[in-house]
């Protein structure tokens, strides 16, 4: 409840900083100390160099600015993230496609492996590269009738192991093989069933609410003890990408560029323009 109220205050009176990039919109509540990271790369938070370059100095900024948690959300109406920009990756020279990755790569480090408490307030659709940001936080509440996913294989791609950190630690075992070799995109409801999300929520406004609930879990734990204990609970992951990163962005490149591949997303381009134009 005072969680609550903290919030309502924090709409109208409560000072707030706020700080921006092109693509992405920072307010800090004074009072709370926590920080609503909000996407604004219209129509569909596609990520791109410039908008995974926002997204990351927007994170580390709040860590630096010792805020309390990091709530990230949409500032789209029906979209958390549509994944990857296709358009960035078609017809991209071998050095666009390595920078686009290496940024991605440098995006899901940053939040992943965030010392402060993060959760996703997921209002809208979160397909692959938008699944890899919310289940890079901690917590997730979700509005009805979207879709949340690793829909790589769909797409007759492979997601490295990276990638899929954050859905297995949330899945068990045998539902993330399932899920990720199927590559199934889940509504709201079996996200729910399954575990991927902790809440279906009815708006945005219930769902940075429930966000900052779950940051006051927190409020009396040593910061620093939590922290540690998170990280501790991550680090076999992050070492492990940190060994094969440069590699990454590699095999990334050499299966971007195939001709096949980039048949594929002009394909799956073309397929999107004309669903958006009926
Ligand atoms: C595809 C092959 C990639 C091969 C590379 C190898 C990679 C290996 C590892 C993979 C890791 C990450 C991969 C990704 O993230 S790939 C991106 C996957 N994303 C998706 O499959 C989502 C596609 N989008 C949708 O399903 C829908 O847009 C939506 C998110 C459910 C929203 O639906 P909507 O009805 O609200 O909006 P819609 O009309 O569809 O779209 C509006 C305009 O936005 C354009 N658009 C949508 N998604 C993307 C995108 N990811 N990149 C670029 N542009 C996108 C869409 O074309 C519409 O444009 P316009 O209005 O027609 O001009």
């Amino acid at each position: 409840m005072m969680h609550l109220n903290l919030l309502r205050l924090g709409a109208c009176r409560v000072p707030s900083r706020l700080m921006s990039t092109k693509s992405t919109s920072v307010e800090i509540n004074d009072k709370t100390g926590v920080a609503i990271l909000s996407m604004c790369r219209p129509p569909v938070n596609s990520q791109n160099v410039q908008f995974l370059r926002d997204l990351k100095s927007s994170i580390y900024e709040i860590e630096n600015n010792k805020s309390r948690g990091l709530i990230l959300t949409s500032a789209n109406s029906n979209v958390f993230s549509a994944g990857l920009d296709i358009l960035e990756m078609y017809n991209a020279d071998k050095e666009q496609l390595g920078t686009l990755w290496t940024e991605l790569q440098n995006v899901w480090i940053a939040l992943y492996g965030s010392g402060l408490p993060t959760a996703a307030a997921i209002n809208g659709h979160a397909p692959a590269g938008g699944c890899l940001l919310a289940t890079a936080c901690e917590y997730r509440a979700m509005l009805p009738n979207c879709v949340i996913g690793l829909n790589e294989t769909q797409l007759g791609i492979i997601a490295p192991k990276w990638l899929m950190s954050g859905y297995q630690n949330i899945l068990p075992q045998r539902l993330a093989e399932r899920a990720l070799t199927q590559g199934r995109l889940f509504t709201t409801e079996e996200a729910l069933k399954a575990g991927l999300i902790d809440e279906i929520v009815n708006s945005k406004e219930e769902a940075l609410e429930k966000c900052l609930n779950f940051i006051g879990t927190f409020a009396k734990v040593n910061p620093l003890a939590r922290s540690l204990t998170k990280l501790q609970f991550r680090a076999a992951n992050i070492k492990e990408f940190e060994k094969i990163r440069q590699k990454d962005v590699e095999d990334f490149v050499s299966l971007a560029s195939r001709p096949e591949v980039q048949k594929v997303m002009g394909d799956y381009l073309e397929n999107l323009k004309k669903k958006s134009k009926k």
